[in-house]
């Protein structure tokens, strides 16, 4: 009896260590697996990471000290919370350069490394290029092998589709040989009585404020105004005779916008219990792009239907055409995202940017009033009666050399951003498959050694003889981006700023508001964080 007690308290033990084994060695399988991943997950790109760092390191590059794990992005943020800290009072209007209170890192890191440093943010590796000489070969560069970062567009993927602002390599180039021969020129001039019928409303608008408000003069917010007039542009030269349609889609595609932008106001908070209302975002998000496919495949079909009646040529149906092509090799499905992804694609890129531009332009100009009378002065010259139309209009060069200037103080597109797909030289420099390129523009338009110690001076009169007599390094001027991907629509904006300014100009003077309160922020594109705020007089 004694001995069968013994006997089976020995088997309970040994079936207990057994068990204990068994989940020790559970245990340790399951730590080693979540390891191998973590490892694949992250170490195996921050050892990529540190072997570009390497590779840049041996041509001379230097850059801020990364932390093991996060990189850089400690400092990032650290840099980033003092200069917010310290921007307490509004910026002064007068010190246009707002680049280290708006990337603050990128200002700091300049000044200690100069302007070709490396840092990392823990798994990527970038390239901060700002020195005018390796920017001009950038620009020079004709190449696939350097296309947009694809961390950063996957984020507006519902946005943007797979269009010509996402895409990269062979596809991007089948976009670009589509969409770009409507943006020639000769193209945009065919569009300014879209772009002078389209301004009247504004100046109407703003005449009967002025009315409302005692016939002299008005307090008015330009923002909205300019933002509703671009989208009106760009759904008129896109959809032509579709045009109602084009509005609805269009502005369906701005609430879209708006709320996939409190989508990520919500995930920065990081409260959980915001979670329901993300998912409500979501799908209102997924209802608005399944409304916005069916509404553009709609207008698409009806054009096919009247196809041989209608010689209409707008931008709609050379999308339409181009994706039909035999040369395009596209299937059907393919087509059809082709020609929906490009229809978003071109209202993004062209109406909240050219919108932003022109708010900065009458900020400057209400700065300046000599430049108001400058461009009054040769409209009156140029146009019968003064009043600008096409044909006066293509004449005028005051107006172009404010724009200009507004742009090089004030781009709305802050950066050029690449991945290098492909190991590509860059001047002196290799840069290796993986590194991100940056290219701060606003720092590039107000470097003294570019643009001679005045640089942060608003005098449009530098680009009276070309940009190329303006700086030293014409090619560091890229308001519109550089190399392949030089921007599609900057002669459609060029235009379209031009017949806008020219045409408020002409019927008012106007100065900044008292209440204008000066803070470019950046939200994708460097606009007026509070809008500008004139106040106009009739003429
Ligand atoms: C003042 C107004 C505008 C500014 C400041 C601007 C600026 C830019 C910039 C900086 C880029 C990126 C270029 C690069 O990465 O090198 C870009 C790309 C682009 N922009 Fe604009 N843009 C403006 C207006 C427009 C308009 C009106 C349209 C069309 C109607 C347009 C269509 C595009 C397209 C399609 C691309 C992508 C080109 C590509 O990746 O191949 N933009 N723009």
């Amino acid at each position: 009896m004694h001995t069968n007690q013994k006997c089976a308290k020995t088997a309970r033990l040994t079936s207990e260590r057994t068990e204990m084994e068994l989940v020790r060695i559970l245990f340790t399988a399951a730590a080693v697996l979540t390891g191998c991943f973590f490892f694949r997950l992250y170490g195996l790109a921050w050892i990529n990471s540190a072997r570009l760092a390497r590779k840049l390191r041996k041509q001379g590059v230097r850059g801020p000290p990364p932390s093991l794990w996060s990189g850089n992005t400690s400092e990032m943020h650290r840099i980033q919370a003092e200069a917010k800290k310290r921007q307490q009072q509004p910026a002064t209007i007068l010190a246009h350069d707002y680049t280290s209170t708006l990337f603050p890192y990128f200002e700091q890191w300049r000044r200690r490394y100069g302007s070709l440093y490396m840092y990392s943010t823990g798994s990527r590796h970038h390239l901060y290029i700002n020195d005018p000489e390796l920017v001009k070969e950038m620009n020079l560069l004709v190449t696939l092998s350097l296309g947009k970062p694809t961390y950063v567009t996957r984020t507006l993927t519902s946005m943007l589709g797979n269009g010509i602002l996402r895409s990269n390599g062979q596809l991007w180039a089948l976009h670009r040989k589509i969409i770009a021969p409507e943006f020639y020129m000769d193209k945009v001039k065919g569009m300014m009585e879209i772009m002078l019928q389209s301004t009247q409303p504004l100046l109407q608008k703003w005449a009967d404020t002025v009315d409302a408000q005692g016939g002299l003069m008005a307090d008015i917010m330009v923002d909205e105004d300019l933002r509703s007039l671009t989208g009106d542009v760009i759904a008129r030269a896109c959809f032509g005779s579709s045009y109602q349609k084009g509005r609805e889609i269009f502005s369906k595609l701005r609430s879209l916008q708006k709320v996939l932008s409190s989508q990520q106001g919500i995930l920065f908070s990081g409260v959980p219990s915001f979670r329901f209302l993300m998912k409500k975002k979501q799908k209102e998000a997924m209802r608005l792009e399944s409304e916005i496919e069916g509404l553009i495949w709609e207008t698409v079909k009806e054009r096919r239907e009247k196809w041989s009646e209608t010689n209409e040529k707008d931008l709609l149906q050379s999308i339409l055409e181009g994706a039909m092509n035999d040369d395009s090799h596209l299937n059907a499905d393919a087509s059809k995202k082709f020609i929906v992804d490009n229809c978003k694609n071109i209202y993004f890129a062209g109406h909240e940017s050219t919108a932003v531009a022109a708010s900065w332009c009458l900020m400057l100009l209400a700065l300046h009033p000599e430049w108001q009378d400058r461009v009054r002065k040769e409209l009156s010259e140029v146009c019968v009666n003064g009043t600008p139309d096409s044909n006066s209009l293509l004449q005028t060069k005051e107006v172009t050399l404010v724009i200009q200037e507004a742009m090089r103080l004030y781009p709305p597109g802050a950066f050029v951003s690449r991945e290098v797909l492909e190991e590509t030289q860059i001047g002196h420099i290799v840069v290796p498959k993986g590194v991100y390129l940056w290219t701060l523009i606003p720092t590039l338009h107000r470097d003294v050694d570019i643009w001679g110690p005045d640089a942060n001076e608003f005098k449009p009169e530098r680009f009276a003889n070309g940009v190329s007599k303006a700086c030293k390094v014409p090619q560091a001027y890229v308001p519109f981006g550089l190399g392949p991907r030089l921007c599609l629509g900057r002669n459609f904006a060029m235009v379209q700023m031009k017949v806008l300014l020219s045409l408020i100009i002409s019927k008012f003077r106007f100065s900044l508001s008292p209440a204008y309160q000066h803070s470019p922020a950046y939200r994708m594109i460097v606009e007026p964080e509070h809008g500008v705020q004139i106040v106009i007089h009739k003429i």
